[in-house]
């Protein structure tokens, strides 16, 4: 049998796990019922394969369902059968010799009924990013509420159900959560060892791949996770999540700079992990060895990230020059700013025109987009759109993504997004409020705009709320209520940081006066004849 005459039904589905969350192991790489095995194995090997692995035990039963599946052509394809059965095909033996090794055949035999729920369950697990069919790892989401510590206002329910968003934003697939209320955060494992058993459990149960933890845990907490919960299960906490999702969205040279730079800064204290691991698997033997190379490594990384802050740096010269020479151009700039999702790209859409990416997605828009608004009485300002904020937002992405925000500190009026509609949009506010405040703008005039009042239940409520507490726009990005009061409203606070100019213009200096209406705001005009 030449391997030509062998029919392998190859799924348009690629298998490539996304970004950052890629692992070595193959059985990760390859799932068994939709591509054929890159690699050669004996029954042996196989075999070895399947036992190293048996607590995956649905993969395991996709495997042999494959293969019995491959029994209608009556043959396995010839790179899967041991090098001297490769000539007779002999497929039952093959599975007989499985047979024989499992202890309970069962575990692999599942009836019809529970390999159609394996296979939606399968097919369900693929996501569509950028334009390929990944493969969604399962991922498993815990938290922390600290007895007394209110760090931020969002509940521990609330802070999982967005931290579910996030995992899904960068395309894992959450099978379970949960929380456990603590004095304070232990030290080793940053939860009890009595929930770490209860995750371990569940995760093993349930064949998750990655737990994340809601916050951000030590170098130290982490490892003694992975090694808690088994060497094939990744821990990670929600800045590793943050970072993977920038990481995913960068679309400019200076974001996917920034974004690289920060991760660097957040894996040179967790190169140990690595190296510990070799150690382990030497017994401990290499350790000197182990420590050196983590020395090597951390210098290399330094030395990345040096050579990274230099390009940053002169990508942002550039940007400074290109923001001096509009500065030179006396038009006011407005700044969006507000929590993810809350509706900011939409809103520079409808006042621009610009086809600045809006989608139900948290940290869909990462670059600053600036666009000219002309308003109904031919005056302009510029809008610029802007990374959007998050509750726990990791201090190195504030740090990271500071250079960009400093359009925001620069500006003249900063506007204030918020998805009134959202059920936690007070504390969404106070989560942009405690973000602006690192970034030192409390000099800057804002108002306030609550979007998707379209959304809203009670818009008669919120209209009275928003005209009690005064500088609030309720608006609808989506559908352009509301804009014309939008712009009055920038126009009006616009003049809080104009000064008064008293000037004489010639009679054949005419056309200043155009630029002057375009500009400011003339108060009143008076015709003198000398
Ligand atoms: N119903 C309704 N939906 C809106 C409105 N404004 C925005 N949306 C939707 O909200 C989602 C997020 O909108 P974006 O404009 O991407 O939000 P953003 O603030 O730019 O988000 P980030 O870039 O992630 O910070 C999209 O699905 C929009 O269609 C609105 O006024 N009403
Ligand atoms: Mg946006």
């Amino acid at each position: 049998m030449s391997s030509s005459n062998f029919h392998w039904p190859i799924n348009s589905k690629t298998s490539s796990s996304s970004s950052s969350f890629q692992r070595s192991q193959t059985y990760h790489l390859f799932p068994f019922h939709f591509q054929p095995f890159p690699f050669q194995l004996s029954t042996s090997n196989l075999r070895t394969f399947i036992e190293t692995h048996q607590h995956k035990t649905p993969k395991n039963s996709i495997l042999v369902k494959s293969l019995q599946f491959h029994e209608g052509v009556d043959q396995f394809p010839p790179h899967l059968l041991p090098i001297n059965e490769q000539e007779t095909g002999d497929s039952e033996q093959l599975v007989n010799d499985f047979e024989d090794d499992i202890e309970d055949p069962n575990l692999f035999y599942s009836s019809a009924e529970s390999k159609e729920e394996e296979e939606e369950d399968e097919d369900s697990r693929f996501r569509l990013r950028n334009g390929k069919e990944v493969l969604a790892e399962k991922a498993y989401l815990v938290g922390v509420e600290q007895k007394g510590v209110k760090v931020n206002s969002f509940g521990i329910e609330d802070s999982l159900k967005e931290l579910s968003q996030l995992a899904d934003t960068a395309g894992l697939q959450v099978v379970g959560s949960t929380y456990q209320k603590l004095a304070a955060p232990n030290p080793r494992t940053y939860i009890g060892s009595g929930k770490v058993s209860e995750i371990k459990s569940a995760i093993h149960a349930s064949d998750v791949e990655t737990v994340i933890f809601d916050d951000e845990l030590s170098p130290g907490q982490l490892r003694n996770l992975e090694k808690i919960f088994g060497g094939d299960v990744r821990v990670c906490d929600r800045t590793a999540l943050i970072l993977d999702i920038f990481n995913q969205r960068a679309a400019t040279h200076e974001a996917a700079l920034q974004v690289a730079l920060a991760q660097m800064e957040y894996q040179l204290p967790r190169l140990t992990r690595m190296w510990s691991h070799l150690e382990r698997q030497a017994g401990g033997r290499v350790k000197g060895m182990g420590e050196k190379q983590i020395e090597v490594d951390k210098r290399i990384l330094r030395d990345q990230i040096g050579a990274l802050r230099k390009e940053l740096e002169s990508v942002r010269r550039h940007r400074k020059l290109y923001r001096t020479r509009r500065v030179s151009v006396p038009i006011p700039v407005v700044s969006l700013v507000g929590y993810t999702n809350a509706g900011k790209s939409t809103l520079l859409n409808q006042l621009t025109g610009a086809n600045v990416l809006a989608e139900d997605r948290l940290f869909a828009t990462l670059d600053p987009t600036t666009r000219r608004v002309q308003m109904k009485n031919g005056k302009e300002f510029l809008l610029t759109d802007t990374v959007g904020f998050i509750q726990k937002l990791p201090t190195m992405l504030v740090a990271a993504f500071r250079a960009t925000l400093e359009e925001v500190s620069e500006s003249s009026l900063l506007v204030h997004v918020v998805d009134i509609s959202h059920p936690l949009a007070k504390q969404q506010i106070d989560a942009v409020d405690k973000v602006l405040s690192e970034l030192d703008v409390s000099s800057i005039p804002m108002i306030m705009v609550w979007n998707k009042f379209d959304k809203v239940s009670d818009p008669k409520i919120i209209k009275a709320e928003a005209e009690r507490r005064g500088n609030v726009v309720c608006l609808s990005a989506l559908n352009g209520d509301g804009l014309d009061d939008f712009c009055n409203a920038i126009q009006e606070k616009l003049k809080d940081s104009m000064v008064w100019v008293e000037a004489l213009v010639p009679f054949d200096k005419g056309e200043l006066l155009s630029s002057i209406h375009q500009i400011g705001m003339v108060e009143r005009t008076v015709s003198k004849f000398f």
